[in-house]
Order: structure tokens, then sequence, then C-alpha cells
């Protein structure tokens, strides 16, 4: 275990390469201090307050914090290390967390217990079950709430009944912890908080479950109807704590059960609210990336095509109105243009596959999907342990999931490419590919990515059914140098450019034959040259083979 010394532990944090991590906690701080309060806000409540920390490990714009702050005297942090994060996935028993997540959480989690220090609180820690662990410490500490962010999906509302349920029955020795005037009669509460989207859930103009099954449908009703919520600013000072032994330890990967590893090629994240903030000063401020996104944003090599926002929204140590606000700031101050918007655009569809899930619920998992489709998937171990090993033969398939083992992220472009080949290509059961994710992803998020995965699938409630994904063509417009190939599969570096994605027998034979069927153009222009285009890097390749 690492001591629980917050500061000792951040310092062990590795750096972020394109990053900008010189100056990080600078940047953070300043940023922070421009959410605080400017005077003090007049504290109503008594008693402590327990703020469980879950997937908003963050200070700024953390509502939880805030309610749990001003309706107490005095608040305790929790972080609970809850081992059914570390077990296995549900159908395929993958990891549930792989190495790199469960090292970018062990970092969220020591930059939270700083920036909490520096407020006057601290983290406990403690590994167990938040059914156990809470209740206990509500006894312990005289607690009559317990404050949470809401979540949506069924493994989390299942902890979620059970704190519930166990925190009803705490009965708090008289005298303890809260004056007697407070004592609640009825166990500890739990006060539970919607905090993860851009919209807030009862800003939106529906109900979940009559939400659009259509994206587009949903973004044009929220732009026209409804606004977003400034973000909220904490105080300065948010002691006290109440005075407790041991703090905890922040974990270390073994002692989750996990091997630590390290990512030695391309992209490597540090997990925190201060790398977070970092990077959106980084990507919008300092490189003036914004101004360019829409048109970056379908690369896959490199820092700086898209935010690489994700994983930090995953983890909740970014909210996403810290982002729009920025973005309107830099619309103010800079250029407001198309790529301004499409960051927005991008995080309704976070917020969309969100609500999707309160309204799909468990159907999301099934292997019918939300439309319950039948499909004779195929669970063929050897092609699927081919495409997660990055040894199909196809060097844009293969650079992609190499790139996913090697740093935990991978390019939503690359993402939809590796989705439609293992669904489409090789008829594998879609969900082994998403719980693959699952285990892998640094950003995972079971709203987004199980909605993707069955739109991906052809299961989800989605109008297009047939999302193919034709290799040569995807290969010719996003990645024409071979680059991002050479650059994951050095072998291939030696190559003239335009035979990297062609590689012949100097590569691994082809596992499965493209289906190169379904891309027949729709009905623009734009479309079909496109699909024209692609139709002949088809024949190129057949070619080739
Ligand atoms: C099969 C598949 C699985 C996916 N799994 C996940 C997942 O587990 N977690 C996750 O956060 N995203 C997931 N995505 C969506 C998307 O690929 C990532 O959000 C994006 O690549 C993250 O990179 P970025 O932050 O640079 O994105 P940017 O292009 O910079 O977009 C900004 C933000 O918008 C949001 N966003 C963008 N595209 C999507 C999308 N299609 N769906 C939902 N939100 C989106 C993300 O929060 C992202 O950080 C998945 C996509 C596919 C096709």
């Amino acid at each position: 275990m690492l001591c629980s010394n917050a500061v000792r532990a951040a310092q062990t944090l590795h750096p972020v390469p394109g990053f900008g991590s010189d100056g990080m906690e600078q940047v953070a701080q300043q940023t922070l201090t421009r959410y605080t309060f400017d005077g003090v806000p007049q504290r109503k409540g008594k008693g402590v307050a327990i703020v469980w920390f879950r997937n908003d490990l963050r200070i700024l714009d953390n509502e939880v914090l805030y309610k749990a702050w001003i309706s107490s005297e005095a608040v305790l942090p929790v972080y609970c290390v809850d081992p059914r994060l570390f077990g296995a996935t549900h159908y395929f028993g993958f990891p549930k967390t792989g190495a790199l997540r469960a090292q970018f959480l062990i970092e969220c989690l020591a930059d939270l217990k700083r920036n909490l220090m520096k407020r006057g609180l601290n983290l406990l820690i403690q590994q167990g079950k938040p059914e156990q662990i809470l209740p206990t410490l509500a006894k312990a500490y005289g607690v009559h709430t317990v404050y949470a962010q809401k979540e949506t999906c069924s493994e989390e509302l299942n902890v979620e009944r059970l704190v519930s349920k166990k925190l009803q029955k705490v009965v708090l020795p008289s005298g303890e912890g809260v004056s007697s005037k407070h004592k609640p009669t009825n166990g500890t509460k739990v006060e539970l908080i919607w905090g993860c989207t851009m919209y807030h859930i009862d800003d939106v103009p529906f109900s979940c479950t009559s939400l659009p099954d259509v994206y587009t449908q949903f973004r044009k009703s929220v732009e026209s109807k409804s606004t977003i919520r400034s973000c909220i600013k904490v105080p300065a000072s948010l002691g006290p704590t109440p005075d407790v032994k041991d703090w905890g330890c922040i974990p270390e990967a073994s002692t989750l059960g996990i091997q630590s590893e390290k990512v030695n090629k391309g992209m490597s994240f540090t997990g925190g609210e201060s790398a977070a903030l970092s990077r959106v000063h980084e990507y919008f401020w300092k490189k003036d990336l914004l101004r360019t996104y829409k048109v970056t944003r379908n690369g896959m090599l490199g820092p700086d095509y898209s935010t690489k926002f994700s994983p930090w929204l995953a983890s909740g140590s970014l909210s996403p109105r810290f982002i729009y606000e920025e973005v309107k700031r830099y619309e103010k101050q800079r250029e407001s243009n198309d790529s301004t918007y499409w960051v927005l655009f991008e995080l309704i569809w976070r917020d969309y596959f969100r609500f999707l899930s309160i309204k799909e619920g468990n159907s999301l998992f099934h292997v019918g999907g939300p439309r319950s489709v039948r499909t004779n998937w195929s669970q063929d171990q050897a092609l699927f342990d081919a495409w997660r090993n990055g040894q199909t033969g196809y060097p844009l398939i293969d650079a992609n999931m190499k790139e996913l083992s090697a740093t935990g992220f991978m390019s939503n472009r690359g993402r939809q490419i590796v989705c439609s080949f293992l669904v489409r290509d090789m008829g594998i059961d879609w969900r082994m590919g998403a719980e693959w994710f699952e285990t892998c992803l640094l950003d995972y998020d079971p709203c987004s990515n199980y909605g993707n995965w069955t739109y991906g699938a052809g299961v989800g409630n989605d109008p297009r059914e047939d999302r193919y994904f034709s290799i040569p063509k995807q290969a010719q417009s996003y990645d024409p140098d071979g680059e991002f190939v050479a650059y994951w599969l050095p072998q291939l570096k030696p190559l003239p450019k335009e035979k990297r994605h062609y590689p012949g027998m100097m590569y691994i034979k082809p596992v499965v034959a493209l289906k190169f069927g379904n891309t027949k153009p729709t009905n623009s222009k734009a479309t079909a040259s496109g699909a024209r285009r692609g139709g002949m890097e088809e024949k190129k390749w057949k070619r080739m083979q």
C-alpha cells in the first residue's frame, strides 16, 4: 500500500507526454480558484454528512460535495475500493478493470485527496463494499446523510439499493456526532444527486422513458428547449472534517489483484482533476486546437486530433458543464465556428447514451440489444483472440487493437472500425468486443460503451442498421500514408507508404476474408464518391491478396 500521504502519492504519477505536464498543478489550481466562491456561503445544516465519491472524482462542479457541505457542520469524504470493480466481466469473465484503468483510478484518488486536503478536508479510503463500509462509518461518526452521485446502470443501481437498505438500519448512539435535535430517527438517509451529464436530467424536455429513438431528434430538442446549468462553485475551505484516526491508503495495483503495467508507447494519461483541467487548458487555450477540432477529430495518431477528455469525463474528474463553459469563453474571446460547436455536439452524444441507459435498462447488455434482434453470432475463441491481440492480418485492425492494449485508449474512428470488423467481417458476438473494451478502456463508461456497441452491432435503436466500415476505404481516408499502422506495427515501417495497408506475404495471413458488401453509396454525392473510391481500394486489396 502507498502511504496515505497524498502529496507523496501524487509525485509517483508518471508524466503525460503531449499533455503539458509542465505547470499542470499551477493551471489546475488557477482554474479551481476561478470556481471558488467569493464570499463564504452560510452553512445551513447540522451534524456530519458523508460524501460517497463514486464516478465524480473532482471538486469543480461537484454538486454532491457542495450539497453535503452546505447541509452539515462537518463533511467526511469517503471512497470505497469495491472488490466487485476488480472481478470479472458479466458474460465472458475478462478482468472487469484492466491494469491501466486501475492505475488511472489510483492517480485520480491521489489527486482528489490532495485537492481535498488543500480545502481543509481529506479522503477516507477503505477497501470493501460500500454497503458494508458506509453504515459502519455512519454509526461511528453519527452521520445523518450520505450524499452521492446518481448512477443509471444495473450494477451501480444495485449497490445504491444495498447501501440505502443498510443505512436505514443504522442506529446512532445518542449524543454521538449529531445533536439530538437533528438525530435521525430512521437511520441514515441517502441523497442521490444527478451530476454526470451536460444537460441536467430535470432540464431535458422528455421523461427518460419517452426519450427519442433517434439522436438527432434528441439533440435538436435539447438544443432548442433546454439550457445548461452553470457549474457549481465551492468555498475555499470545506472543513472541518471529523477527527479520523486512520484515513486509509491510496491502493496499489497489487493490492487490487492487478499486475501493474506502464505505458511506454503512444499516449499516456495521468488520472485526476488536476491533469484534466490542465488538458482542457492545453487543448483550448495553449495549443488553440479547439479552432480546428471538427477537421481533425477523425484522426488516429498522436495526442491532438481530438480532445482526449474521455478518461477524465468517465471517472468524473472533469465536468461536462465545465467544458461547456470553457467552449463559451473561447467563443467569446477567440472564435466561434463549427469546431467549437462540434465538441458540444459530441458531448450531447454522451448525454444521449446516459439517458438511453435509463430508457433501455438491461437490454443494452443483452445479445439482442434494445431491439431484441436475433442474430447467429459466433463465439469462436481463436478468431476473437486474433482480434483482441491485434493479429488478424489486417494492419488497420491490428494497429488499433495494439494501441488499445498498450495505452487503454483508441480513437473514435478506430473504435468504429474494429467494432464493425468484429461483428460484420468476423461475425463474432458483439458482447465479447464490448466486454473486452470494458476491460481495457481508460474511459470505460457502461452507457457510452454498450450504447455504441449496440449501434455498431445493429441491435441498438438506430435507424441505420448497416454500419459496415470497409477497411480499405477507411485506410485510404484516415491513414493514407500508413503512418498510424507503421507506428503500431513497426515491421511495416520499411514498406513504401502505399503498401503499408497491403503488406501481403511479409505480414500475418488474414484470419478471415473481408465482406465487401454493404458499402453502397446512400444519397449524398460525397458519400457516393467516397464509396466509389472505397470500391477501388477494395479491388486493389483483393488483387494484392
Ligand atoms: C464501439 C465504441 C465504444 C465506445 N466506448 C466508449 C466508452 O466506453 N466511453 C466513452 O467515453 N466513449 C466511448 N466511445 C465513444 C468515443 O469513441 C469516445 O468517447 C472518444 O473516442 C473519446 O475520445 P475524445 O475524448 O478525444 O473524444 P472527442 O472526439 O474529443 O469528443 C469529446 C467528448 O465527446 C464525447 N463523445 C464523443 N463521441 C462519442 C460517442 N460516440 N459516444 C459517446 N460520447 C462521445 C466523449 O465524452 C468525448 O470525450 C465508444 C465508441 C465506440 C464506437
